[in-house]
């Protein structure tokens, strides 16, 4: 027999493309139908954990999560199946939430380094919010968050307080000069009240983070603003999907960061699929620019203006003092360099702006409906912005009804109605062995409602309420909308105070109603940040939503008659 006639012993033909394709189709399919449809349904550890019936195999139930009202799914869920409620993820990836203040101390307080944010959410958090506090875990984390502790403290917020009031003052100017100037001025005239309230908080919040003026009330074009806005536009539903399948890319958050990029986002941009894109790339370059010539006139400013009490309180100024400070009692100190200290001022701008504009349009928009309140409100308010139309902050939080109405919108309608956490370790969690890699859902939306402890009417916005709190009323997690915890919302206390001092104004001046009969507003579920891990692949995925409203909220405004002119 010659060679070339030699039977096939099989070895090399199990290298022929044909069966390959075989061997891992085949892999393939066992992996999807294990993991996919057999995995969840009879060998998980949570396939008995109550839950919704385990919906299309491909998508879970994400697309009820995204179709609907944020974090609505949820609360039903929670209604018909408990305190612990097993969903589904994208291809079979189970998750989980829990209601029970015990469950939500273990994760988000107790063993807070166990359950840290998931990966993809802090890449991306990184990129769009700076690398700070929303994306460090760990050691790096308490060591930022006690650098940036003192920017916080109620004597700063004290100090700060003033800096609301030229910007609340501009938009009340605002509001009544285009009232005035209506055909009829007492019927008053339809505001997009999210509009101007994102104009007023982006004003507050330039001012009070890096001590700089955008008056983008009176100035839409202002350079930070516009770049702001641009970014804030990406966040809709299909510009965030092509964003968040792109920047799942190995590599994709810290390349869309580089000089070479934004020099040739160009070229990256004539891709139809890629236009958002470079729109994320041009808006980020320029806030940083800005942010950096913002940060080298502070520190140059520092050499003649070293004396605390008369120099500036924007947080971004306390932080170059802070570092001078160090540095001039050990010049070796491992000091914040210029990026990571732009990358902190730009976390709180966007992690303080939105969130409160969000919060002020919710407020309005609940107390157009209930006028009672409003009416009460107007009753506490008036005299002390008659008095003095810049009330400091002590005053502001010694009002009581205003207080109910704060915590009373912030509970109702959370500006972030659910946030997640992965668990890195497989532990116990209320009776369920939690494991490792698995997404849990803080469904905050869910958890301010919940009927076990806020009673039967616990979805309605009832601010007296707050007058009389029920006995299962826990102060760290019946309203969570700031969540707790290491990694709690460092600027609550600012928060409020500036809604508040905000709603002085508005209510002391303006009545507020609906725009007309039978509105009805809806929270968007406009996903600030999505993904989810699937082996090494991510998967868009609700992770963070900030609850804005989908119409810009449009209320109708009208002129509060006053005896005495302020
Ligand atoms: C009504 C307004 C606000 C709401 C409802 C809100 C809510 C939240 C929530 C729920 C978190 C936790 C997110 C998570 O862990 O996944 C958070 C974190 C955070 N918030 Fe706020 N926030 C508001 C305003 C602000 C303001 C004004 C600032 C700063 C100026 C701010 C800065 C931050 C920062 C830096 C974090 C990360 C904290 C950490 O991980 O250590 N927030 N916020």
């Amino acid at each position: 027999m010659s060679p070339t006639s030699l039977p096939d012993t099989g070895t090399g033909s199990l290298f022929q493309p044909h069966i390959i394709a075989c061997i891992v189709g085949g892999y393939a399919a066992y992996l999807f139908v294990y993991r996919v449809i057999l995995y969840p349904r009879f060998f998980s550890p949570l396939r008995n954990v109550p839950g919704p019936p385990l919906g299309n195999p491909l998508l879970g139930h994400y697309l009820t999560i995204v179709q609907e009202e944020s974090c609505i799914p949820h609360r039903n869920w929670a209604k018909a199946y408990g305190p612990v409620v097993r969903m589904m993820g994208i291809l079979g990836k189970e998750r989980l939430f829990f209601l029970s203040p015990d469950a939500l101390q273990q994760i988000i307080a107790k063993d807070w380094l166990e359950y840290p944010r998931p990966q993809f959410m802090r890449d991306v958090l990184g990129l769009v919010a700076g690398y700070g506090l929303l994306t460090t875990t760990g050691d790096d984390h308490k060591q930022l968050r006690k650098a940036m502790n003192p920017a916080f403290s109620v004597q700063n917020l004290m100090a700060q307080t003033d800096m609301y009031y030229e910007p609340i003052e501009g938009l009340v100017e605002i509001m009544k000069t285009e009232i005035k100037a209506e055909a009829i001025p007492e019927a008053g005239k339809v505001f997009a009240m999210y509009e101007w309230m994102g104009k007023v908080t982006l004003d507050i919040i330039c001012e009070t983070a890096f001590g700089y003026k955008t008056d983008c009330l009176h100035n839409p074009h202002n350079e930070l603003a516009v770049a702001f806005e641009q970014l804030l536009q990406l966040q809709s539903g299909p510009n965030l999907a092509k964003l968040v399948a792109i920047l799942a890319l190995p590599g994709a958050t810290n390349f869309s960061r580089s000089e070479f990029m934004y020099r040739h986002r160009w070229v990256v941009g004539k891709l139809p699929v890629m236009s958002s894109f470079e729109k994320l790339v041009d808006s980020l370059y320029r806030i940083r620019a800005i942010s950096r010539e913002m940060l080298r006139s502070k520190t140059a400013d520092l050499s003649v203006a070293p004396d605390d009490t008369t120099t500036k309180k924007d947080i971004m100024s306390l932080l170059v003092r802070a570092r001078k400070a160090d540095l001039d009692a050990d010049p070796t100190a491992d000091a914040m360099s210029d990026t990571a200290m732009v990358d902190q001022v730009l976390t709180f701008l966007a992690a303080g702006h939105e969130t409160t504009a969000t919060g002020l349009s919710w407020t309005l928009w609940l107390l157009a409906n209930d006028p009672e309140s409003q009416r009460r409100l107007r009753e506490e308010v008036t005299p002390i912005y008659e008095t003095n139309p810049r009330p400091d902050y002590r005053t502001i939080k010694s009002l009581t009804w205003l207080d109910c109405v704060v915590n009373e919108s912030l509970r109702v309608l959370p500006p972030v109605p659910l946030t997640l956490r992965l668990a890195s370790k497989t532990e116990y969690v209320d009776g369920v062995l939690v494991p490792e890699g698995t997404v849990i859902t803080i469904p905050i939306r869910v958890i301010n409602t919940w009927k076990e402890v806020w009673g039967e009417d616990a979805e309605e916005f009832h601010p007296a309420r707050w007058l009389n709190l029920p006995p299962a009323y826990n102060p760290t997690f019946s309203q969570f909308s700031f969540i707790t915890g290491p990694h709690g919302c460092i600027g609550k206390t600012m928060a409020i105070s500036e809604m508040k001092a905000v709603l002085v104004a508005l209510i002391a001046n303006f009545e507020f109603a609906p725009a007309y009969p039978g509105q009805v507003a809806h929270p968007a579920t406009a996903i600030t940040m999505s993904a989810d891990f699937c082996s090494s692949t991510c998967f868009p995925n609700l992770l963070v939503a900030v609850a804005e409203p989908e119409d810009n909220m449009p209320l109708r405004v009208t002129r509060v008659a006053r005896k005495t002119p302020v």
